[in-house]
């Protein structure tokens, strides 16, 4: 109920106009097929009998020819108010879905398979359902209307007429619910196999992996996984038509005999003159429109019921509770003043996965620099996760000042805080937007960025400058690709456009750059970095060993920590990673 209520709500909100006139030319459509039948009657007896003058006939004929003029035009007008229904109320279903995902304050529910298959059936639906049920509903009340009209009309030629093809439509009724359910639970099967189906096909056609692709000979392996899940999609597809058609099949039969009953006892009785020729020409057609509208009944609910099932998927997204907990009101997020301490903070994504970080203690000063040292898998990036408040530790705490970060509004602690991360993005817009998007109401300090991220010389010198499109997806002529160091540059100008932030956070900055490169932009950083409170991440220790506080991450938990020469003295994992690197550039 609630879904067929959000589904009435969405359509009356983005389409009162279009959707009052559907409902009109529903209402109208469905008198049609009875008005004809009856003035048919009409001219037909009055051809038989006694009124055969020509003005007799004349009206009842005019009439019968405006009723297919009517018939005639009126699905195109349908047909124009469906579409402009489906294009508002589409609009209005995207951007309310968007602005609910747009809330969601962490990243579980983008990191979680299962919620993200419920976000691309909610996508899909926004778009199709509420239209397919508003239209579902219309052309249910339309057949019901029809239906009602003729089994009236069978009623006054024979009452057990009406019984008996009202009777013989019931079975397929309940088929056709059945069946939705049974559709809908296929689609739900289906959906993780669609999105495997087109990463893999995503994967085939992407710049980004073509050259894996062809160099590991993986070509072949990949489109055969596709195919594979396509098959089992198609398989799933098959076994359900076929059920639809074995269900439909015997609820079919029963109806069909019992038209052709209805008929040959028409026959008989006009034969005997118990029923006039007019009288035989409304039974021809209420039987075929009884059946045809009791079947149309049956498929319109089984869509109804099906894209209601669908539905719920939409509203699961956009009614969803928040993610993180806010507080209402939250306490302001001051400043930064002493410092951020992670205090014995434990984490672990759910409960299926081990534990990521396993009582995690450490500060990072105020206007110093924490460097986070550690092996692949070490937690070093969920430590950036949570210090973000992307999500909250299972178990401690993370103080800012003092103050657990729960107690803020996230996106007022984030707007304190700058960073790059390892898996930064690149947008598919114009080198300004690239790093704009760091700060849009600090646009105008664009290229002081890109120049604290030693990329405005390149970005300057592209074919239109900082208007160039950093990509060629969209076949623009000028758009230009950037290798992986520049646009690490980009990324970092991004982070640096943010007005002075109270934390500056860096998870491998510089790990696509060259040497050279790598030198400028831990100067630029450096600069850029002084007095600010900074995290940085970097498995090239050169780089963090002027940090005010090295700490090792190792298994979750701090190994070490101490500054670089003490960590040296100390002869630990640091010591003995350090040396490993700074050998390997001497030898
Ligand atoms: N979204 C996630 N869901 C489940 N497990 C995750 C998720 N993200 C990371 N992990 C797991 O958490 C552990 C720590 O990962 P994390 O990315 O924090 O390590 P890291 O120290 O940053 O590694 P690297 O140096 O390779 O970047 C890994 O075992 C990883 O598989």
């Amino acid at each position: 109920m609630a879904a067929v209520r959000a589904v009435l709500g969405l359509a009356l909100r983005a389409a009162p106009v279009p959707l009052l006139g559907i409902v009109l030319a529903a209402l109208v459509t469905a008198a049609l097929p009875v008005t004809a039948a009856w003035l048919t009657r009409d001219v037909l007896d009055r051809l038989a009998g006694a009124h055969r003058a020509a003005p007799a006939v004349a009206v009842p004929a005019a009439l019968l020819a405006a009723v297919g003029v009517g018939a005639a035009v009126l699905p195109h007008v349908d047909r124009l108010l469906c579409g402009e229904l489906g294009r508002r109320v589409g609009l209005l279903a995207q951007d309310r879905l968007y602005a609910r995902v747009n809330t969601f304050a962490g990243l579980a529910r983008f990191e979680n398979p299962a919620e993200l298959d419920r976000l691309r059936l909610a996508e899909q639906c926004g778009q199709d359902t509420p239209v397919q049920v508003v239209g579902a509903a219309v052309a249910l009340a339309q057949s019901a209307v029809t239906v009602a009209g003729f089994v009236a009309s069978l009623w006054l030629l024979g009452p057990w007429l009406a019984v008996a093809v009202l009777l013989g439509a019931l079975p397929a009724l309940a088929a056709q619910l059945r069946l939705a359910r049974a559709w809908s639970e296929a689609t739900l099967h289906t959906t993780p196999l669609e999105r495997r189906e087109s990463f893999y096909a995503h994967l085939l056609g992407s710049v980004q992996a073509a050259k894996e692709i062809r160099l590991f000979g993986t070509g072949g392996h990949l489109r055969e996984r596709m195919r594979r899940d396509r098959t089992a999609i198609n398989a799933t597809r098959r076994r359900m038509e076929l059920r639809t058609a074995a269900a439909q099949g015997l609820p079919a039969a029963v109806s069909a005999g019992i038209a052709a009953g209805s008929l040959v006892w028409g026959v008989h009785a006009a034969a005997r003159g118990t029923l006039t020729v007019g009288d035989l020409a409304v039974l021809t057609s209420a039987i075929a429109a009884v059946q045809g509208g009791l079947t149309g009944i049956a498929a319109s609910a089984a869509v109804a019921h099906q894209h209601l099932l669908l539905f719920a998927h939409y509203l699961d997204v956009t009614t969803a509770p928040p993610d993180l907990p806010v507080l209402s009101p939250a306490r302001p997020a001051g400043a930064l003043s002493r410092g951020i301490e992670l205090r014995d903070v434990w984490f672990r994504y759910s409960e299926q996965h081990d534990w990521v970080l396993r009582g995690v203690s450490l500060t990072i000063p105020y206007g110093g620099t924490l460097a986070l040292v550690g092996d692949n898998g070490a937690g070093k990036s969920t430590l950036v996760k949570l210090l973000c408040r992307f999500y909250d530790p299972t178990r401690g705490s993370v103080l800012w000042d003092g103050t657990d970060i729960r107690q803020f509004d996230p996106a007022e602690l984030r707007r304190r805080i700058g960073a790059v991360f390892q898996d930064f993005v690149r947008y598919d817009m114009t080198a300004a937007e690239n790093i704009a998007l760091g700060q849009l109401d600090n646009a105008g300090r664009v290229a002081e960025a890109a120049r604290a991220a030693g990329v405005h010389g390149t970005l300057a010198a592209l074919p239109r400058g900082y208007d160039t499109l950093l990509t060629r997806a969209f076949g623009e002529e000028d758009g230009v690709e950037l290798s992986g160091g520049q646009w690490q540059r980009v990324a970092l100008a991004r982070a640096f456009l943010r007005d002075d932030p109270d934390l500056l956070i860096l998870d491998e900055p510089t790990s696509g750059l060259d040497p050279e490169a790598e030198h400028e932009v831990h100067e630029a950083i450096r600069r850029h970095r002084r007095g600010r409170t900074s995290l940085l991440i970097s498995h090239r220790l050169g780089s963090a060993r002027e940090a005010d506080l090295i700490v090792v991450l190792q298994g979750g938990v701090v190994a070490e920590r101490g500054g670089h020469a003490e960590l040296l003295a100390a002869d630990g994992r640091y010591a003995g990673l350090f040396r490993r690197q700074a050998a390997g550039y001497v030898r």
